[in-house]
């Protein structure tokens, strides 16, 4: 029950004019006359017809999200809500499931089934959704807009439930570890609970943030996890999942990027250490990072080093499109001495130190991306079920439901390819995955992109203007249509991909087939 003061229309009307200005929104009474001069939408609207004293509700979903009503500043205008009637649209509540048709992927949508997951996947994904929307979205939010690294105090929060360690996916690394406050067991954790958690953290629509998210450790950190030395292990990667410390991954650079073969960086050996001299770019979390996981070249080809940031490091801030949260870097190492215990791998082996890394990255983008189209789907669905055109919802002309049936067929076929390559990774050794998958995922992942990019633009012509603005009706899409250039760049573009997968498929056609 509402201890608000309950109203007739009768007595709401009579707020009619400037100085005494009530509305209702969805039987929730506002009292406005103060506010109506520092409204961001003007005083005026407040005085076209139908308005003041009167139920505003289809106008104002026509003009604002829900959680307009919500902040505190606007909350305290309610003074009262309409006698006999009960409010329709309810705030979202941390864990909710959407109700939205495709919403949600089909195995949480309700009546629906799936072969995939099981009941501790549907533990974990309610702990997982709770968490992060309590816990971890203001955050991301907050650093989305004002561009600063995500706190340490989240950092540390983030820690205790060994959230970098779940973000690296099953192994060793989670043994003995509590995660999420035991909500699932380390030998429980596999592809699909991981697939979850990198859905999971692209629906808040804050891209820069979800690479802030410390995703430099989740591709930095497996190198040392799979080809550290034991010493190298035992110092870094409780310092790195604890929190204490950050790392990076430093590949490419301005003279290659997914041409790893052209790297120019340089170490050159002396005595028990590497010299190393170069630069590195696009390289995220590198304005923060205390460690960076670095392709060199050596005498005998191509080698992975870790490097502390230590006396020769240098990282600046690199402009980019999306949120400075990421810390995307540009990294200079002058002459860095660093000792030899720090190689990753065999000297000269480094190509394929990078190459078992980039399946699971590029697996962990493709997921993310597909849960943020996902997302841009829903908000197309309801805004345009919302939004009144020419007296209308806008979903009423056939050339907006054809634009959403074509973006939800997209992000079902995508959806049902990454389950399928998750499933194949629950069921192989990693070595299997590295022969068997990366073809596969190199084309799930250059296909799941592009959808996203499709995907973009008609969720851009559905919203009009509003997809064009960091704040508003359309702040989701603008974000996703700004960002989603990445999903196809970062972890090698969209091209390099198409043609690792068909190059694959190629080496692996046996050599007596014949039409
Ligand atoms: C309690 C009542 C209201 C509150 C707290 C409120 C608050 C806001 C806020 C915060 C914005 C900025 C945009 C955003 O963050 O979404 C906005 C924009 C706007 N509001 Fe309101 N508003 C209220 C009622 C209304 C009503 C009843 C109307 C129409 C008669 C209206 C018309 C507009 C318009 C036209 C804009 C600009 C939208 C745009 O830029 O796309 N508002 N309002």
């Amino acid at each position: 029950m509402s201890n608000f003061k309950q109203f007739t229309w009768e007595e709401v009307e009579k707020h009619n004019k400037e100085g005494d200005l009530w509305i209702v929104v969805d039987s929730k009474v506002y009292n406005v006359s103060r506010f109506a001069d520092m409204h961001p939408g003007g005083a005026n609207v407040f005085h076209m017809p139908g308005i003041a004293g009167k139920d505003t509700t289809d106008v104002f979903f026509g003009l604002h999200r829900h959680e307009v009503l919500l902040r505190p500043q606007y909350a305290r205008l309610q003074v009262g809500v309409i006698a006999n009637e009960t409010e329709q649209i309810k705030a979202p509540q941390p864990g909710d499931i959407s109700k939205v048709p495709y919403g949600e992927p089909s195995w949480l949508a309700e009546g629906f089934h799936s072969p995939y997951y099981n009941d501790s996947h549907r533990k974990f994904h309610k702990a997982l959704r709770t968490y992060l929307e309590e816990v971890v979205k203001p955050e991301a939010e907050q650093c989305e807009a004002n561009g600063k690294r995500i706190p340490q105090t989240l950092v540390e929060k983030l820690a205790q439930v060994n959230f970098l360690a779940m973000r690296l996916g099953p192994g060793k690394h989670l043994k003995g570890k509590t995660l999420l406050n035991g909500v699932v067991k380390p030998e429980e954790f596999d592809y699909f609970h991981e697939l979850i958690l990198n859905g999971e953290i692209a629906r808040f629509g804050a891209r820069g943030s979800l690479d802030g998210l410390l995703n430099g450790g989740v591709i930095g950190l497996p190198p040392i996890l799979n080809y550290g030395s034991p010493e190298l292990q035992a110092k870094v990667v409780p310092e790195v999942l604890e929190g204490r410390k950050h790392i990076a991954l430093a590949i490419t650079e301005a003279f290659a990027g997914s041409d790893v073969g052209g790297l120019q960086t340089t170490a050159t050996s002396d005595g028990n250490d590497w010299i190393i001299t170069g630069t590195k770019k696009w390289i995220t979390n590198g304005t923060f990072a205390d460690y960076f996981t670095t392709g060199c070249k050596t005498d005998t080809g191509f080698t992975v080093i870790l490097i502390p940031r230590i006396e020769g490091v240098e990282t600046k801030a690199i402009k980019t499109a999306y949120s400075a949260t990421a810390g995307t870097a540009y990294v200079t190492f002058d002459k860095v001495r660093v000792p030899k215990g720090n190689t990753l791998g065999k000297v000269g082996a480094g190509m394929s130190v990078i190459l078992t890394n980039f399946n699971h990255e590029r697996w962990m983008i493709t997921a993310s991306s597909l849960a943020a189209q996902r997302k841009i789907v829903e908000e197309c669905l309801k805004w345009s079920h919302q939004r009144l055109v020419f007296g209308k919802a806008l979903n009423s002309q056939a050339v907006i439901r054809h634009k959403l049936g074509q973006m939800i067929s997209r992000i079902e076929a995508c959806q049902n390819w990454v389950e399928n390559i998750t499933y194949q990774m629950n069921n192989m050794t990693y070595s299997e995955m590295a022969s068997n998958l990366a073809g596969p995922i190199g084309l799930m992942k250059a296909f799941v992109s592009k959808a996203g990019r499709e995907t973009a633009e008609d969720a851009t012509m559905v919203f009009g203007g509003r997809a064009l603005t960091q704040s508003g009706m359309g702040k989701y899409v603008e974000n996703f249509h700004r960002t989603s250039g990445y999903d196809a760049i970062l972890g090698g573009t969209e091209d390099i991909l198409n043609d690792l997968g068909v190059r694959q498929a190629i080496k692996k056609l046996p050599a007596t087939s014949r039409l």
